[in-house]
């Protein structure tokens, strides 16, 4: 299970706080692959970065015993002048993992970035730090991942790489999944969480929450 208590995530601005959403309550279950729908600026991306541990909630909190990943695509708190291989153990040690050497040679296999690898990541390109980022969370064992709009990172073959690499995790483990195609939604999740006016609704029926978003 994942709690959401009390969440709420604003914005100081000139103007006064700007809500994003306001004490959400939710409890998802570890046992579903969950789709956040909503509409542009609804707050999924946020929700997603407070869920994953990257972003900070201005009040409440998320409560949870799943080892949960940060979303996909974004990095984990990497040091720019540390190499690929030095944030790998970075990482690892920060996730209490001790023996790091296998984890590295299968980020290092799997991102395809050579000689890069031992280079420090303040000198990758967008999209080899998309594929870094992509395979260190493959290199490690979650419970839950979570993806934001995933499938856009790297090129064709990376892509069908990363496909196959995430099939084969959730195997054993979940997602929760932010995307605005409803086609990929449908084809990986079977519920959802509709973010609309600052509120958020569980639906255990995809089908009924795909609904409620495109009739909003
Ligand atoms: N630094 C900031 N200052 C003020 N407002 C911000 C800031 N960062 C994000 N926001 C606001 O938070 C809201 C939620 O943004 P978020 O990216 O989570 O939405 P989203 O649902 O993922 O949108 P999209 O579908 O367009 O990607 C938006 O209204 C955005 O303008």
């Amino acid at each position: 299970m994942i709690h959401l208590e009390n969440l709420t995530k604003y914005y100081p601005t000139r103007y006064g706080p700007k809500y994003v959403f306001k004490d959400l309550n939710l409890t998802l279950p570890g046992d579903r692959d969950i789709a956040i729908l909503g509409e542009n600026g609804a707050g999924k991306s946020t929700l997603l970065r407070i869920i994953g541990g990257i972003d900070f909630p201005s009040k409440g909190k998320v409560r949870s015993e799943r080892y949960i990943s940060w979303p996909l695509a974004l990095g984990s708190g990497y040091q720019r002048s540390m190499t690929g291989r030095e944030n790998v153990r970075f990482v690892c040690r920060i996730h209490g993992i001790k023996d790091t050497r296998a984890i590295e040679e299968y980020v290092k296999e799997f991102s395809g970035l050579g000689q890069n690898f031992e280079l420090p990541v303040a000198g990758y390109s967008s999209g080899m730090r998309s594929k870094y980022n992509f395979s260190v969370s493959m290199g490690l064992d979650f419970d839950t991942y979570l993806l934001d709009e995933i499938m856009s990172v790297g090129d064709v073959s990376f892509r069908k790489k990363c496909e196959e690499a995430l099939d084969a995790k959730r195997e054993s483990a979940n997602i929760i999944l932010v995307s605005h195609s409803m086609n990929v939604v449908r084809r990986h999740c079977n519920a959802a969480i509709l973010l609309a006016y600052g509120r958020a609704e569980f639906y255990e029926s995809i089908d009924r929450a795909i609904f409620r978003y495109e009739n909003l």
